[in-house]
């Protein structure tokens, strides 16, 4: 819609649409891609056969991992299509308020200043600012990997622990980020921003975030399967939060709170033994000198 209010032309492509891809993508200078994790290699393998203008750029907005390879979305579209400049689109952007048209402002990230200038100005309007940035790994693991945090989040609220505690899970939330996402080649300054730290207030302070809701209806009661069968759209972080704790292992990284997540969504945990075995880790320095 904000493309669209820009005068770009927009053609939607869905599955259960009447057009086909090759349609959608015949003339296009710029191709978006906002399908949950589980479809991106497919649909870029599909794709990868069809006829694309060579000067277009591809912008992802997907916010998961791959299982196999642990790849980012970006990292799976620019293997596919290694001569097109690929953009990372993430920010604080919850759908329902960008739908009502409310504020909001987001990141386009790019190994290419000119491809991510050129998304900036597709989509910037007065109700959506956008920044560029030339850091797309660190801007791409910041919105996927808050969702973890966001599901812990939604069980802190859940289980009524108050203000103090929240700030605590966010803070120690955004070090686990930064301490695995410095050791995959991002920036530390890249997740104090908004697609960092701006996505991952937002995410874990609002019933509109399916991973918060996940924690949430969780530490009410519900199993993982019940909330997910009620649950509207995709919530990445149950699957982002066994690919990260996959990495984490491998390479010998600490994530106590996302190794409580992934034993809280296994069903080893219940959500109160949870929160005992976070509190009752070995004291320690704030920062390791
Ligand atoms: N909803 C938000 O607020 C929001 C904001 C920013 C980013 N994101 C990210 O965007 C992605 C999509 O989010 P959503 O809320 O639209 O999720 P969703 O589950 O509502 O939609 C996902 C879409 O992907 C399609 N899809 C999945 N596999 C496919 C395949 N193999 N072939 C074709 N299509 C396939 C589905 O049909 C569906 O239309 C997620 O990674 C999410 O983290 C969502
Ligand atoms: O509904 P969620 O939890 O996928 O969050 C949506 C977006 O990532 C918010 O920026």
């Amino acid at each position: 819609a904000i493309a669209s209010s820009n005068n770009h032309q927009v053609s939607i492509w869905s599955r259960n649409g009447s057009q086909t891809l090759a349609q959608v993508v015949e003339n296009a200078d710029t191709i978006v891609s906002a399908i949950s994790m589980k479809g991106v290699r497919e649909v870029a393998t599909q794709l990868q056969s069809l006829p694309i203008p060579p000067k277009a750029v591809f912008v992802t907005a997907t916010k998961g991992l791959e299982p196999e390879y642990t790849s980012t979305p970006s990292q799976i579209w620019q293997e596919t299509f290694p001569s097109h400049p690929v953009v990372v689109l993430s920010g604080p952007n919850l759908s329902k308020e960008i739908q009502l048209e409310l504020p909001a402002a987001t990141v386009v990230a790019s190994t290419s200043k000119d491809a991510a200038e050129f998304v900036q100005l597709v989509f910037s309007s007065s109700r959506f600012r956008v920044y560029t940035n030339s850091d797309p790994l660190g801007v791409e693991l910041g919105g996927t990997l808050k969702n973890v945090i966001a599901i812990a989040s939604g069980v802190c609220d859940g289980l009524q622990l108050g203000t103090n505690a929240k700030a605590a899970l966010v803070t120690r939330g955004l070090t686990e980020i930064i301490r695995i996402g410095n050791l995959w080649g991002a920036k530390t300054e890249t997740f104090y921003g908004l697609s960092g730290l701006g996505d991952l207030l937002a995410t874990c302070n609002s019933p509109l975030s399916r991973n918060y809701q996940v924690g949430y209806q969780m530490a009410c009661g519900k199993t993982l399967t019940e909330v997910l069968a009620h649950l509207e759209g995709t919530a990445e972080g149950v699957n982002t939060c066994q690919v990260l704790m996959q990495r984490a292992k491998q390479r010998n990284i600490s994530m106590p709170i996302t190794e409580q997540v992934y034993r809280l969504l296994q069903g080893e945990v219940t959500p109160r033994q949870a929160l005992d075995e976070l509190m009752l880790r070995d004291i320690k320095p704030e920062y390791s000198y």
